[in-house]
């Protein structure tokens, strides 16, 4: 982290109240332009929502929200953005490529017809995820893992300064959560860029991430590992008597018998997102950015 440049992000006593809730309540922090920050915290603890106030798209009722030095505004294109659950299924005859390149501006709908400077920026960002042989294919005939390879690339088109993405790690097998999490942290250290990357896991991160910001509460702490997985902060962000175990390099958040992150993949509906392979199911729906 490059302490003489600006943030990448800041917050500053920021609320933000949702359906009236708080969600955030007078939430101040600032990430540096070269960090990878691992995002955590209990289903509805406000990690899209602080992506969204991020991209501009929910605005705080009170505080300022600051990207590279410049308030939070819509389609700021020094941000790529990965979202939540995404269903590829309109997309499934598409190339690779021209899934890609769906994404840049003014191509969103139909079949991109793209000038030769265009045409590079997608060319550029598939090869920094090392899929230029995978782009040739149709999503329909790619894994999961290849597919999440493809939406990277997407979020990478242009090059941004910061990169969020929500849960990418969700549906994926451990094997495929590892190498999105090493290929992501490549991706960042070759470009110096930002990351906030939200998880319900900590395990997958811990050798990737710089800092942790853990959500919880209408709270956040951000720190190292060791300053902000303790029992201490995170009883504050549950709201109960948190315990946490290291077993192996492997750290546990317990409430009495209960593995929180664990439990964290049950949502309210019962969906299970760990183990659940069917991209249907998007909470999100509706309410991302376009
Ligand atoms: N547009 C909205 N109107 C009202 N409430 C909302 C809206 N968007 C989100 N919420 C609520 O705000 C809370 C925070 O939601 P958010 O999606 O940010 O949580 P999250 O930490 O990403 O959760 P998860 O881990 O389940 O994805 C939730 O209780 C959610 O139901």
């Amino acid at each position: 982290m490059a302490s003489t440049s600006i943030p990448a992000i800041e917050l500053e006593q920021v609320t933000i109240a949702l359906g009236g809730r708080f969600i955030l309540s007078d939430v101040s922090l600032s990430i540096g332009d070269g960090e990878f920050i691992g995002v955590l915290g209990p289903n509805g603890a406000g990690k899209t929502t602080l992506m969204r106030a991020l991209l501009g798209l929910v605005r705080p009722s009170s505080g300022q929200v600051t990207v590279l030095g410049e308030q939070a505004v819509r389609g700021n294109p020094a941000i790529g953005y990965m979202p939540q659950l995404r269903s590829l299924a309109p997309h499934l005859a598409l190339r690779g490529w021209d899934f890609v390149a769906s994404g840049v501006d003014g191509h969103r709908w139909g079949l991109p017809l793209l000038n030769p400077a265009r045409r590079q920026v997608v060319s550029e960002a598939i090869e920094l995820v090392g899929a230029t042989n995978l782009a040739q294919r149709p999503l329909s005939d790619l894994s999961g893992g290849e597919r999440q390879r493809l939406m990277l690339a997407q979020a990478l088109l242009g090059r941004p300064k910061l990169l969020l993405l929500d849960e990418p790690l969700i549906s994926l097998d451990p094997h495929h959560q590892r190498v999105v999490v090493e290929l992501v942290r490549d991706v960042q250290r070759r470009l110096g860029i930002a990351v906030l990357f939200s998880a319900h896991e900590l395990n997958p991160l811990l050798a990737a991430m710089d800092r942790v910001l853990y959500l919880g509460n209408g709270h956040a702490a951000l720190g190292t590992v060791d300053q902000v997985i303790n029992g201490q902060v995170l009883s504050r962000l549950y709201g109960s008597n948190i315990e946490v175990i290291r077993i192996n390099e492997r750290i546990f958040v317990m409430s009495g018998e209960h593995d929180m992150e664990r439990d964290a993949h049950m949502h309210e509906n019962g969906h299970n997102h760990g183990h659940d392979h069917a991209h249907s199911h998007d909470p999100h729906n509706g309410r991302r950015h376009a």
